[in-house]
């Protein structure tokens, strides 16, 4: 079965990749490490081919305005994305960090609760956004971000993920965008 654009052969090598951490942050939670699935240049690279995958159509044409992706991790994977697509990239951030108007979301992760904020002039009204982040967990932060777009007056065309954990039904969150994940844990 291929998930998106990546087959069950880098499924299985991208997850290897993966390191299991438990009790990080905090006891009882078990950790994702993606820094040695960064590290490995072909995994990197698939894994950014892969995302972007949802940003574009049947056709290969690119079917997004920007791509946003949340810090700090979604950075990392957000960025070379809107490389590879063509678009720009737009940074969501923690509270306090950009400099000019901001809209802002509350709202609770897996392990605790934060802050995102967007500037307001990021993304125009009517734009069409890709959202890419490592991690789909409660879905608190993906949620959070498509809040922050649609007070942009802009639609979440699709969210993009590394890695989605299942368990935890972050896609209940999502509402009916779609939302695709490269591994699926
Ligand atoms: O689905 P959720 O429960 O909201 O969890 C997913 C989020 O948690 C992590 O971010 P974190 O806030 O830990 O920030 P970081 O990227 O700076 O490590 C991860 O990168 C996702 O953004
Ligand atoms: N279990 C987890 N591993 C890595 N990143 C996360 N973000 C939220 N939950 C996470």
């Amino acid at each position: 079965m291929a998930h998106g654009s990546v087959t069950d052969r880098a499924v299985e090598a991208l997850t290897r990749l993966v390191r299991d951490v438990p009790d990080f942050p905090e006891p009882g939670v078990l950790f994702k490490d993606i820094t040695p699935l960064l590290a490995d240049a072909a995994g990197f690279s698939a894994v950014v081919e892969g995302l972007a995958a949802a940003g574009r159509d049947a056709s290969g044409a690119t079917r997004v305005d920007k791509v946003l992706g949340m810090e700090a991790r979604g950075f990392i994977l957000a960025a070379p994305v809107a490389l590879s697509l063509g678009v720009g990239f737009v940074p969501v951030r923690k509270a306090g960090k950009l400099p000019h108007d901001t809209h802002s979301v509350a709202y609770a992760l897996e392990y605790g609760e934060a802050v995102l904020e967007l500037h307001q002039d990021a993304v125009a009204p009517g734009e069409r956004v890709l959202v890419v982040d490592d991690v789909l967990a409660t879905g608190g932060t993906a949620r959070a971000t498509h809040d922050l777009v649609t007070a942009c007056g802009a639609t979440t065309a699709s969210f993009a993920f590394l890695m989605e954990l299942g368990f935890l039904d972050g896609r209940a969150a999502l509402g009916d965008v779609p939302s695709t994940a490269l591994l699926t844990v």
